[in-house]
């Protein structure tokens, strides 16, 4: 086997809440099936399919997909801080194939990855994030405007396509939560402070991450006590997407819409486009066999929240 898939949500509340022990010992359990997963297929690469929560990509400069030709762990919420193993010569060639492709790919060449794309390594490689290449692929997940999901599939087929003939073990990562609708403040509804902090919020002080982590413990904390005023998890939605990701059938991720999606799975349910990314691009390899699924509501994490492995068929 040459490719293989992980998906799985991310939570920066994972060490900042504690649910119910069994729910808790299902997800370790379910992290432990991925680390199995990942030991024996032994990956020579990892192409990390991963969004941002405004902490390294911010509205003076918001591109749908950005592949890091280097890139650096922001450090939020204590994940990990310092320098990825990025093969630069490797991400400079994909990059031009992804263009190539009609793909209107931006690039970085000092990217800044948060939480939401270091996690499922941490929990791989027991924090160790930087001992395996990997390629870091920002996709847009938290910030209007979203292009369609026709798009997200089309970029996740030209990137699975340039590593479909290659003798190298690429591991596909995608790193998002299903439904929820954690406070990320959006656009929109934003006041002047929180509209600066969204476009130009880099290198926050210490005190003013230090409040948005505390508001987003404290919100998690009421939503698990039905106290909160963020959209419910929706594990119905939840469980059609995950069908359509074990179906094989990745056009029909094409349905969802950014409004559909707001209405009725909370605004950072966009993150699963780092999931039809990364299931694109198996695809891209050939047919694929989802062989491992596990999937809660998890209001504690603020998260629909799944984990899969895929394989070729
Ligand atoms: O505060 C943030 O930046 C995001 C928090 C969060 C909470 C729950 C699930 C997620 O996927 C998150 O990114
Ligand atoms: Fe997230």
């Amino acid at each position: 086997m040459t490719q293989a898939l992980l998906c799985m949500s991310h939570s920066p509340l994972l060490e900042h809440a504690t649910p119910p022990a069994e729910t808790e010992a299902a997800v370790q359990a379910a992290f432990a099936q991925a680390k199995a997963f990942v030991k024996e297929f032994d990956p020579e690469l990892i192409v990390n399919f991963g969004p941002d929560h405004f902490n390294g990509f911010f509205y003076d400069l918001m591109p749908p997909f950005c592949l890091g030709y280097t890139a650096h762990g922001t450090g939020d919420y204590d994940s990990y801080d310092g320098a990825l193993d990025v093969p630069t010569d490797l991400a400079e060639d994909l990059a031009q194939f992804v263009i190539d492709r009609g793909i209107d790919l931006a690039i970085s060449r000092r990217m800044e990855v948060d939480h939401g794309a270091v996690q499922p390594m941490e929990i791989l490689y027991d924090g160790d994030v930087a001992s395996k290449p990997v390629l870091p692929v920002f996709v847009n997940s938290v910030a209007r405007p979203f292009v369609p999901m026709s798009r997200v599939r089309a970029f996740g087929h030209a990137i699975g396509e340039y590593f479909a003939g290659v003798d190298r073990r690429v591991l596909f990562i995608g790193s998002g939560g299903l439904s929820h609708d954690p406070p990320v403040p959006q656009f929109d509804t934003a006041n002047a402070a929180q509209r600066e902090f969204l476009t130009v919020g880099r290198n926050p002080t210490p005190e003013f991450r230090a409040a948005r982590q505390a508001n987003t413990i404290e919100t998690a904390r009421k939503f698990a006590a039905g106290e909160a005023d963020i959209m419910d998890l929706n594990p119905e939605w939840d469980r059609g997407f995950l069908d359509v990701c074990a179906s094989g059938r990745v056009e029909d991720f094409d349905r969802y819409t950014a409004d559909g999606m707001d209405a009725v799975a909370g605004h950072s349910s966009h993150e699963v486009r780092t999931w039809v990314a990364a299931y694109s691009a198996l695809h891209a390899c050939g047919p694929y066999r989802v062989g491992y699924e596990f999937y809660r509501p998890i209001r504690e994490y603020i998260a629909g929240f799944a984990v899969t492995t895929a394989l070729p068929a």
